[in-house]
């Protein structure tokens, strides 16, 4: 079961920081995997994998037991079919949503957002990517050029916070000002396997660097006891906060 109102985290738990990606193939195992974490988290996202299985019915069952919920469909399209999809997503209640970092999808998804408490993050460049990725791609810029561009866009469009890898975080704090927020994936525990992540840190150096949220999924969602392990990587943000 999620926490109960009894041993919810308070605001500076560092629970709260931790988003945990529920990759998973169906409902019933997404379910079975948030009464398994307990009070080890109470935020979650929601991407292709379970969205395309349910997953949209799941983030109100979520909603509902006082989760929260970030639904990461990154959207990128013509702006008048982003606005719509932004706004089919806030009707959803959940708290954070993502597109991706063109200047014309963040300006259509804010217009598309209107006044409703739904958060939009824009992706600047995904944490699978590293300068050689960038290039093969057709970008004549580095990662952290793009970046810090994106971000800068970002801000002048509205948006609310910013993905990121850790390693960029302090260039674009510098851009979005205090006020926006900061959620990094590519989050690896000491030891653990990156994966098809290329750039990483440790949840404590992501927080250490300035992170208001780190998003976290095989290394919790594949753990033996994914509870002890959402609680291992709370205990490394504490000591690092
Ligand atoms: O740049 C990005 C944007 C989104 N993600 C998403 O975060 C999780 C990370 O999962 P791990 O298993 O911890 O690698 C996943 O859902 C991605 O779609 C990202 O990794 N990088």
């Amino acid at each position: 079961m999620p926490p109960s109102a009894s041993n919810a985290p308070t605001a500076r738990d560092p629970r709260d920081s931790i988003i945990v990606a529920l990759d998973l193939p169906d409902v019933a195992q997404a379910r079975a995997l948030v009464t398994r974490i307990g009070d080890g988290a109470r935020f979650y996202k929601i991407g292709y994998r379970l969205g395309f299985a349910g997953g949209l019915t799941f983030a109100r069952e979520l909603v509902d037991q006082g989760c929260k919920v970030f639904l990461d469909f990154k959207l990128h399209d013509i702006g008048n079919t982003v606005s719509e999809g932004v706004a089919a997503i806030s009707a959803l209640g959940v708290d954070l949503a993502t597109v991706h970092a063109y200047p014309q999808t963040m300006q259509a998804a804010v217009a598309g957002r209107g006044e409703d408490a739904l958060k939009l993050l824009a992706v600047t460049v995904l944490t699978s990517y590293d300068d050689a990725d960038l290039a093969e791609a057709g970008y004549g810029t580095s990662v952290a050029d793009l970046v810090a561009r994106r971000a800068e866009q970002a801000r002048e469009a509205g948006i609310d916070g910013i993905v990121c890898a850790p390693q960029e975080i302090t260039t674009v704090r510098a851009a979005l000002g205090p006020d926006r927020l900061i959620v990094t994936p590519g989050i690896r525990p000491a030891g653990a396997d990156a994966g098809d992540q290329k750039r990483v840190m440790t949840p404590g150096e992501a927080v250490r660097a300035g992170a208001d949220h780190l998003v976290i999924g095989r290394p919790i969602t594949r753990a033996a006891d994914p509870r002890a392990a959402a609680m291992a990587v709370a205990e490394d943000i504490a000591g690092n906060a």
